[in-house]
């Protein structure tokens, strides 16, 4: 569809699901530009959409090929995601329906589970053996685990659910609480389910260097941060009538980012990885944890001590997660 570039290196193969959404419609022209596997890779674009939206994601395709950017290799567009995820490089799984007010993201399950079994098997049918996947859709954790079942000969640690948005907005309410910028803030962690159930964790946070607990004090932590942080997707729903999507485009891109080019070192972010048993979360489910990246593969940061309050509060998020695995096994999802 777009012009090819004659360049010298290969072109990374990004497939985005839901590309014809709100979501795809704020990420595309940023990884189109480069945002998400930086300035030097070339990427290839296939986009995978229902039969009813393709004409759509051509639209959209259209106004990608009018930004004439440098990166853009070319763009595809499937309804089938065999050939959608076939050579995939990064996998962006974001085409699921979104909650609308009153729902939480978990009542999702039954409408949106179905989807990322057979993209699951696609994946594991056609990825290039480097596949990253990161599932948006919601219940994003829970998808994660389901498109993981269907895919037995890719490492399940290659399939991560998105909590990135939830880590930003937590560091975005202790940076305005504080009055620091937020690149002064290391630490902060989301623990557990992208559900109103989830943890964010800033016992070990500091800002300026400054353990975070001695700046702010424990009611607002417990009062405010924490729902702020956990109901805030509700909160935009609320406010804007639709569910967040610049910030979860831009969330995806910060994800993926960090995966490749790794963490710093004096930092950690958080992700939906596939637990290998750390801190109590049973093996297999796929939780937010504090992670690090090598440029490759994600790591669980090890060896921290939760206090009674934190590890009662990732507990009730596990537990979530615990049910919503029960409940896709009822449903025949995996
Ligand atoms: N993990 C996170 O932090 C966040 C997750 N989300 C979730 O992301 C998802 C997408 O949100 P929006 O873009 O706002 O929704 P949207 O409704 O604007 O777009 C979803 C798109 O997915 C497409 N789609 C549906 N089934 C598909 C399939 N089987 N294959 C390919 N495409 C398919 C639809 O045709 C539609 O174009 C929702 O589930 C939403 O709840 C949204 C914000 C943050
Ligand atoms: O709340 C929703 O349904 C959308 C979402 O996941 C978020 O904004 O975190």
């Amino acid at each position: 569809m777009s012009a090819q570039l004659d360049s010298p290196t290969t072109p990374a193969v990004v497939t985005v699901t839901g590309a014809a959404g709100q979501i795809g419609y704020a990420l595309l022209f940023r990884i189109a530009s480069g945002q998400l596997l930086g300035p030097d890779t070339p990427v290839r674009l296939r986009l995978l959409e229902v039969p009813q939206a393709v004409r759509a994601a051509e639209g959209t395709a259209m106004e990608l090929d009018d930004c004439a950017f440098p990166l853009l290799a070319g763009i595809d567009i499937f309804d089938d995601a065999r050939p959608a995820f076939d050579g995939a490089n990064v996998g962006l799984l974001v085409g699921a329906r979104p909650r609308t007010a009153g729902m939480e993201r978990g009542d999702l399950l039954s409408a949106n589970g179905g989807i990322f079994g057979p993209q699951g098997a696609a994946i594991n049918a056609g990825a290039a053996a480097d596949i990253k996947v990161l599932v948006v859709g919601n219940p994003a954790n829970t998808n994660a685990f389901i498109a993981a079942s269907h895919a037995p000969d890719v490492p399940a640690d290659r399939f991560t659910a998105m909590t990135r948005l939830d880590h930003n907005r937590a560091l975005a309410q202790l940076a305005a609480r504080t009055g620091k910028p937020v690149d002064q803030i290391r630490h902060l962690t989301i623990w557990g389910n992208h559900s109103a159930t989830q943890f964010p964790d800033l016992t070990r946070a500091t800002v300026d260097g400054a353990p975070a607990t001695d700046l702010v004090d424990a009611a607002w932590v417990s009062d405010t941060f924490i729902p702020t942080v956990a109901k805030r997707g509700a909160a935009i729903i609320e406010a804007r009538g639709a569910s967040s999507a610049a910030s979860a485009a831009n969330a995806a891109i910060d994800h993926v980012r960090t995966w490749v080019d790794g963490t710093p070192d004096d930092d950690w972010t958080s992700a939906g990885v596939v637990s290998d048993g750390s801190y109590g979360v049973p093996e297999g489910l796929i939780s937010s944890f504090p992670v690090t990246s090598d440029g490759t593969q994600w790591s669980i940061v090890p060896g921290l001590e939760l206090d009674a309050d934190s590890r009662a509060r990732l507990e009730a998020s596990v537990a979530e997660l615990v049910e919503e695995r029960e409940a896709v096994r009822a449903l025949g999802l995996v």
